[in-house]
């Protein structure tokens, strides 16, 4: 450091990189989670509210024009907003509400569950943030605080609170904001609008979606180039032709969504005795399969309304419906007016579930 520095300054600059280089590795995870967390809403259509008093305002403001603006690479915009900036609200509400409704007030107003909200306080514990972390909590957001080392009210109340180790406010200001900046990166890493970016959003996502979820990813692959292709069962005794027509479809395309179907609708289709394994084992197995992308489970009987949402590029099947007339694949009709078409996987002679549940049932134990 040039000697000319004031000692104060000095001093300044050596506290903050001590900080830095204080960090533990559970502190880093827990920044790698924020930023995955943030993500994942905006991969699921979410949008990311931020919210604080004074520099952490400043810091609200910063960070949400990094996503609807731009941060290093070129993408889309991407919903980040802060509750700071809108005077007539923000004055509106302190005025006839009080100063801790702020936040809370445009919180009720605007989110929705699947959005993210982060309150940014050193001292962890202003009124209007905390109160703004409590209402979306109760309204099925996902929360964060970044707070001072002592974490206040805030880092009590969200499900992920990051505590800068230090007691200093105006570095621990400074980690906020490399903290948000860590988080763009993550974000950019993602929203490149390229194919290859997949195998990091899933990462970010996990492979069980619910539908909703899922539609927010099918725009996100269709605006990327993302080829999707989706095939429906029961998967209940799972065996190596399940496997080989997963493979099969998976490399049709770019992502493989599996429409599990639920154990309510496998027991009016195959009757009361079925499934054997429960729904959510069946989604584990399934998501432990390098083929499988994702995997939804699936109320219906057919997917025909699912598919008309999804709007597959590929619909696979099992050969055995290559040569049925079309009336026997009603969703095919629908895939191809959607630009999609359907697809038909080679079957692997003499396995089937029934078989094997069958021959377990007379307690045939002849290997198949
Ligand atoms: O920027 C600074 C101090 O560096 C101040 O403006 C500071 O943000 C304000 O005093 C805030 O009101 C502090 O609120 P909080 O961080 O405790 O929630
Ligand atoms: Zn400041």
């Amino acid at each position: 450091m040039p000697s000319e520095l004031s000692p104060n300054f000095r001093d300044y600059m050596q506290r903050g990189m001590d900080l830095r280089h204080s960090f533990s590795p559970p502190l880093l995870d827990l920044i790698d989670a924020a930023g995955r967390a943030v993500t994942r809403s905006l991969a699921m259509g979410g949008r990311v509210y931020f919210f604080g008093n004074g520099g952490s305002a400043a810091d609200a403001q910063h960070l949400a024009a990094e996503l609807s603006g731009r941060f290093k690479t070129e993408r889309r915009p991407l919903p980040g907003l802060a509750l700071t900036t809108d005077s007539s609200a923000v004055t509106a509400i302190a005025n006839d509400y009080g100063y801790e409704s702020v936040f809370e007030r445009q919180l009720r107003a605007f989110a929705q569950p699947c959005d993210i909200a982060i309150g940014i306080s050193t001292s962890g514990n202003s009124p209007n943030v905390v109160r703004g972390l409590e209402a979306a909590g109760e309204m099925g957001l996902a929360t964060m605080a970044w707070t001072a080392q002592a974490g206040g009210r805030c880092a009590e109340i969200a499900d992920i609170a990051i505590r800068v180790p230090s007691t200093s406010t105006e570095l621990v200001q400074e980690i906020h904001a490399a903290i948000g900046h860590y988080i763009c990166h993550r974000v950019d890493d993602v929203f490149t609008d390229r194919a290859d970016s997949i195998p990091v959003l899933r990462e970010v996502t996990g492979k069980a979606v619910s539908m909703s979820e899922l539609l927010a990813l099918r725009e996100f692959w269709r605006e990327a180039g993302v080829r999707m292709v989706w095939t429906n069962g029961c998967f209940d005794l799972l065996h190596a032709g399940h496997l080989q027509s997963l493979q099969y479809a998976r490399e049709a395309g770019d992502v493989l969504v599996v429409g599990l179907n639920t154990d309510a609708s496998i027991a009016t289709l195959k009757g009361p005795s079925r499934p054997i394994n429960r729904q959510e084992n069946r989604v584990s197995v399934l998501a432990g399969l390098d083929a499988v992308s994702y995997v939804v489970l699936m109320d219906e009987l057919d997917p025909c309304s699912t598919l008309d949402q999804l709007r597959p590029d590929f619909h696979c099947k099992g050969a055995d419906y290559r040569d049925v007339p079309d009336a026997k694949i009603p969703e095919k009709a629908i895939v191809e007016r959607h630009g999609g078409k359907v697809i038909y996987a080679p079957l692997a002679a003499g396995l089937s579930t029934t078989a094997i549940a069958e021959q377990l049932a007379e307690g045939q134990c002849s290997s198949v």
